[in-house]
């Protein structure tokens, strides 16, 4: 397994009282599949992929990310695993507003100490990938909502992650847009051996995944 919670639980404090946000929570996504996670507003989604992307540490329970068990690791190797496999896409393309879309990516390339001129093959490709060829030399503002997630899904998978976890990609776009986004997600996470999981409101998508699983109240639950 390439992403793998065991038995993990989040807590919150809440004023006298703490909030369960995950409750005995268990995950194992393989590499190339892609799983869908489900379930109504406040019930832990997002908690669940802070707790995979080792930005958060789970009151108790294990995270084992690429074969390696992260529960415990210090700041420093957390970020290093985030870098080397993980990459994460938000609702929202977070890009900086003065680079080119082929900038975007060689920013994450640069983050590893790789120099432009050796990262620009892979990050043309990628953007070829995406959907993207031609439209490299673009700032964001001379893209479209769907194009510039393209670009933030490109980047996520810039230093070759393992793990790509997916929050809400669909948000912020039309029906159409967003079932192309999700068909592209699918497509990557074959095509590269990706463990996705993808948190969304949009049933639509979830034809187009292998796992549906659904969160209430911080459990999780649903499979194959
Ligand atoms: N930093 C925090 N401090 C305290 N409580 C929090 C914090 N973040 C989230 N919560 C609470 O934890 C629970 C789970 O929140 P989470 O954001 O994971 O839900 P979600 O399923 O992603 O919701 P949505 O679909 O609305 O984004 C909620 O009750 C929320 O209010």
């Amino acid at each position: 397994m390439t992403l793998k919670l065991t038995d993990v639980v989040l807590t919150y404090p809440d004023g006298d009282r703490v909030l369960t946000a995950l409750d005995h929570v268990d995950l194992a996504v393989a590499p190339g599949e892609f799983t869908a996670v489900v379930g109504p507003s406040g019930s832990g989604k997002s908690s669940l992929l802070a707790v995979a992307a080792t930005l958060i540490r789970p009151a108790s329970g294990t995270v084992s990310v690429a074969g390696t068990d992260v529960t415990d690791a210090g700041q420093a190797a957390r970020t290093r695993i985030r870098r080397d496999h993980i990459g994460i896409v938000f609702q929202q393309p977070n890009l900086l507003p003065s680079l080119t879309a082929l900038d975007q990516l060689l920013v994450m390339a640069h983050l590893t100490g790789t120099r432009p001129a050796a990262a620009a093959p892979r990050a043309r490709e990628l953007l070829h990938a995406v959907g993207l060829a031609g439209k490299e030399g673009r700032r964001p503002h001379q893209l479209s909502g769907g194009e510039r997630q393209r670009v933030n899904i490109a980047r996520a998978l810039m230093n070759a992650p393992g793990v790509l976890l997916v929050d809400e990609p669909t948000s912020a776009l039309d029906h159409q847009r967003g079932e192309r986004i999700v068909t592209l997600l699918a497509e990557l996470t074959r095509d590269n051996g990706l463990a996705t999981v993808m948190v969304t409101h949009d049933a639509s998508a979830l034809p187009l995944v292998d796992t549906v699983l659904t969160m209430t109240d911080g459990r999780l639950t649903g499979g194959r």
